[in-house]
C-alpha cells in the first residue's frame, strides 16, 4: 500500500498489477475490498454517501468485503433471509439472523481481516418487506479490532483454493446500524419509513454485473498463465524419439502436444480479446445506466453471465489440460499449474454459479427469439438469431474469417431456436411457463454455450479486421484466431453439422486446416506466450521458466520440501521403527533374512 503510494500508482489497473506481483500465485486478502467493496460503495452510494465512504475505502482506513451468501441460499438472492427493519424512532436499521440458514457463509475476509461488510439483506420498513437492499456494516472495532457486540464471526475452514482469503461466516443477533448506512443511490428509505422504489429492482446486483464482467479477464489470465508453462516446458522437454535412432524430441513436436496445447494458446489470445471488449461494452453500458438510461441493462446482464461462465469453464478445462501435457512434474506444486486451477476453479461457483448465469443468458436469448420471430428489431449482437437456417456454408478451402463466422453465427442461432421451439412445444403440451422451461433447459445451456464461441469467435475477427497490426504480427494473430475458430468447429462438430450445414468436402477441409494450422504455429509457440510478458516471478513455476533451466529449477525446488531438513523424519522413530521392531521381535524375520 505504502509503497504503491511512493509510487505514484492511481489507476486501479496499475495497483492490482502491482498487488499480484508482491504476492504472486496467492490471492490477496484484499481482493474483494479493493475489487468489490469499494467498487460498490463508488457505484451504489449516492454522491454524500460515496464522499465520506469511498476515501476511506481507499486509503485503508475502513476495510471491507461484500457478504451476500447464507448457508440455505446463495443462487437465489430473493431467498436470503437476513433482515434490515428499520426502526424510525432510532433512525436505525435493525439487522437479524432470524434462522439458521441465514447464517452469511462465504464471503471472503470476512473471518479475520475486514471491520465492514457491505452486507445484502431484506429491507423492512412500516411492516413490509421490499427485498433485498445493500447496507455498510461495521463488524469489528476500529480501536482494536474486536467483534462488535451483537455479531458472531468465524472462519468456515478450508477450501480447495483460496487459502490466502478467510471465507466467514457472520451471524447477526438484533444488529443496529443508522439509517443513513443504507446504499441509497437508487433506492431509498426516508425518516418517517417511506420507502422510495429504484427505477429497476436489479439495480441493486450492480456489484455482481461489474465482479463478472472482471472473471472474463481472470480466466484469461489464468488460461494464459498455464499454457505459457505447459508450452515453455514443451520446448525443454524431450522424450522418445520422433525419427527412429534420432535425438530424443521436443515434447512440442509431437502433433497430439500440439493439438492439446496451440488451441489453447489460441484461445488465451481469444479471451484477452473477449475480456477487452467486454469491458468496452461493460464501460459504456453501466455509464449509461448511471445516467438513469437502463435500456441495456439486460443485455449487459446476458453477456456478463455468458461469458463469465463460459470463459471459467473453458480456462479450468483447459488449465487441466496444460497440467496433464507436463506429465508427472505437472502433477507438483513446482510447476505452479495446480495453484492456478486450485484459485480460477472457483470462480465457477462465486459470482454466480455458471449453470445458473447461462440459463440468464439462456433467457434472455429466448426473449429475443421471440422478438426476431415477431420481426422486431434485435440488439446488433443478437440480430443473428433471425438468419435463413435453410443455407448451406461457402467455407472454401482458405477457410476465411466470413465463412467461419458465419458457422458460428448458423450454429448458434439453430440451437437457439431448437431450444426456444422445445420450449414452446412443451407449452403447448400444456406444461405451465416454468415447466416448459425446466424441461428445455439442457439445450438452452448448450445454444448459450454457441451464442457466446460466437461472440468470442466474432469479436476477434472484428478486431483484426479493424485495428492497425503490421502485418508480421497480423499474420499471426490470424492464424490464432483461424485455429480458435476451426479447431472449435472440429471438437464440436455435431453441432455444427446436425441440420447438414457443412458438406463432407469442407468437413475434410477444417479438419486438415487445423492439422496445418499446427505446423504454422509451432515455430513461433515460444514467441507466442512469451509475448504475454509474464516475469518467471509472477508465475512461480520450475517448469514455465524463462530461462528454460527446469531441471536444475526442480532439484532446487525439491530440495527445499521440509520433509528434507532432516536425515530421518521423526515418524521413523515414533512409527516405522516401533512397528519393525514388534515385527522382527515376533516373527524373528531379520534372523531369516
Ligand atoms: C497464478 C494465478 C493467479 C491468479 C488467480 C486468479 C484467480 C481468481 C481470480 C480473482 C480472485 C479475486 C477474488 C474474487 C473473490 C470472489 C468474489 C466472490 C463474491 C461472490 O460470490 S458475491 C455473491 C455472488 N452471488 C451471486 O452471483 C448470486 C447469483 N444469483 C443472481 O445473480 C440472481 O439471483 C439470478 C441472476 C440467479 C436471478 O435470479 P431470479 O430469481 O431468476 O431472478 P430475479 O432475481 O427475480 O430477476 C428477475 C429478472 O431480472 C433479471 N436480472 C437478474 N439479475 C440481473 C442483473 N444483475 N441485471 C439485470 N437484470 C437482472 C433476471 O434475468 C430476470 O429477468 P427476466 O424476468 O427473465 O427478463
Ligand atoms: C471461493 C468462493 C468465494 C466466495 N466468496 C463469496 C463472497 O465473497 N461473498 C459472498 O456473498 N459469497 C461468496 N461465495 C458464495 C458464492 O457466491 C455462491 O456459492 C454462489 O453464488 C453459488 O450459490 P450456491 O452456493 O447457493 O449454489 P447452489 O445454487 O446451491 O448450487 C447448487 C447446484 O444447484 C444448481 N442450481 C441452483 N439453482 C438453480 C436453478 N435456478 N436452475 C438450475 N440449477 C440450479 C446449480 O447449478 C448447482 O449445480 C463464494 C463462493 C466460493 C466458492
Amino acid at each position: 500500500m505504502d509503497r504503491m503510494e511512493e509510487l505514484g500508482f492511481r489507476s486501479e489497473t496499475d495497483r492490482q498489477i502491482f498487488r499480484e506481483a508482491a504476492a504472486p500465485v496467492e490471492l490477496s486478502p484484499f481482493g474483494l475490498h479493493s475489487g468489490m467493496f469499494v467498487p460498490t460503495l463508488e457505484r451504489q452510494g449516492t454522491p454524500e454517501q460515496s464522499r465520506k465512504w469511498v476515501p476511506l475505502g481507499k486509503s485503508f482506513k475502513m476495510i471491507g468485503t461484500y457478504a451476500q451468501t447464507e448457508l440455505g441460499h446463495g443462487t437465489f438472492i430473493r431467498g436470503l433471509e437476513t433482515t434490515a427493519t428499520f426502526d424510525p424512532e432510532t433512525q436505525e436499521f435493525i439487522l437479524d439472523s432470524p434462522t439458521l440458514s441465514s447464517i452469511k457463509y462465504w464471503p471472503g475476509n470476512v473471518a479475520k481481516t475486514v471491520n465492514h461488510c457491505l452486507v445484502m439483506a431484506q429491507l423492512y420498513t412500516q411492516g413490509k418487506c421490499h427485498g433485498t437492499h445493500l447496507f455498510l456494516v461495521q463488524v469489528r472495532n476500529m480501536e482494536d479490532h474486536t467483534i462488535m457486540p451483537g455479531l458472531e464471526i468465524g472462519d468456515i475452514g478450508p477450501k480447495l483454493g483460496f487459502d490466502g482469503v478467510d471465507n466467514g461466516f457472520m451471524r447477526f443477533n438484533k444488529y443496529r446500524i443508522p439509517r443513513m448506512n443504507m446504499l441509497m443511490r437508487y433506492a431509498k428509505v426516508l425518516e418517517n419509513g417511506d420507502y422510495i422504489k429504484p427505477k429497476n429492482a436489479k439495480l441493486t446486483y450492480g456489484a455482481m454485473v461489474m465482479i463478472r464482467v472482471f472473471i472474463v479477464m481472470d480466466a484469461f489470465k489464468t488460461l494464459s498463465r498455464a499454457a505459457v508453462i505447459a508450452v515453455r516446458y514443451s520446448a525443454v522437454r524431450r522424450q522418445s524419439e520422433l525419427r527412429p535412432g534420432g535425438e530424443e524430441a521436443q515434447v512440442m513436436d509431437y502433433q497430439t502436444q500440439q493439438y492439446k496445447l496451440f488451441p489453447l494458446l489460441a484461445t488465451s489470445y481469444a479471451f484477452l480479446l473477449a475480456a477487452e471488449g467486454m469491458s468496452q461494452i461493460y464501460a459504456k453500458i453501466s455509464s449509461d445506466i448511471e445516467r438513469g438510461n437502463l435500456e441495456d441493462m439486460p443485455q449487459l446482464h446476458a453477456l456478463a453471465c455468458g461469458l463469465k461462465a463460459f470463459c471459467t469453464w473453458v480456462a479450468c478445462e483447459g488449465i487441466e489440460v496444460c497440467r496433464m501435457s507436463c506429465g508427472g512434474h505437472g502433477y507438483s506444486h513446482a510447476s505452479g499449474i495446480p495453484k492456478i486451477y486450485a484459485n480460477i476453479v472457483g470462480a465457477c461457483t462465486y459470482e454466480g454459479e455458471n449453470t445458473v448465469m447461462m440459463l440468464q443468458t439462456a433467457r434472455y436469448l429466448s426473449k429475443c427469439y421471440i422478438r426476431g420471430q415477431r420481426g422486431e428489431s434485435l440488439p446488433e449482437l443478437i440480430q443473428y438469431l433471425t438468419t435463413d437456417l435453410n443455407v448451406k456454408s461457402t467455407l472454401g478451402e482458405d477457410c476465411s474469417f466470413e465463412s467461419l463466422v458465419a458457422a458460428y453465427s448458423h450454429r448458434a442461432a439453430r440451437m437457439v431456436a431448437v431450444a426456444c421451439k422445445l420450449q414452446q412445444t412443451n407449452k403447448k403440451k400444456g406444461m405451465a411457463g416454468h415447466d416448459a422451461w425446466n424441461k428445455s433447459t439442457v439445450p438452452f445451456i448448450a445454444a448459450t454455450k454457441a451464442h457466446c464461441h460466437l461472440f468470442i469467435v466474432r469479436n476477434f475477427v472484428t478486431i483484426l479486421s479493424q485495428k492497425k497490426i503490421d502485418p508480421a504480427t497480423h499474420n499471426v494473430l490470424s492464424q490464432l484466431c483461424t485455429l480458435y475458430a476451426v479447431y472449435g468447429i472440429v471438437e464440436n462438430m455435431g453441432e455444427f453439422m446436425q441440420d447438414g450445414y457443412f458438406n463432407q468436402d469442407q468437413v475434410s477441409i477444417l479438419n486438415r486446416k487445423v492439422l496445418a494450422l499446427l505446423e504454422d504455429i509451432r515455430p513461433n509457440a515460444v514467441a507466442l506466450v512469451d509475448a504475454f510478458d509474464y516475469p518467471d516471478h509472477l508465475l512461480q513455476s520450475c517448469l514455465g521458466r524463462y530461462d528454460g533451466q527446469v531441471y536444475e529449477a526442480l532439484y532446487e525446488y525439491s530440495k527445499s520440501s521440509p520433509l528434507n531438513n532432516t536425515d530421518i523424519h521423526s515418524s521413523y522413530y515414533n512409527y516405522i521403527r516401533p512397528m519393525m521392531q514388534k515385527r522382527s521381535e515376533s516373527k524373528n524375520i531379520s534372523a531369516k533374512l
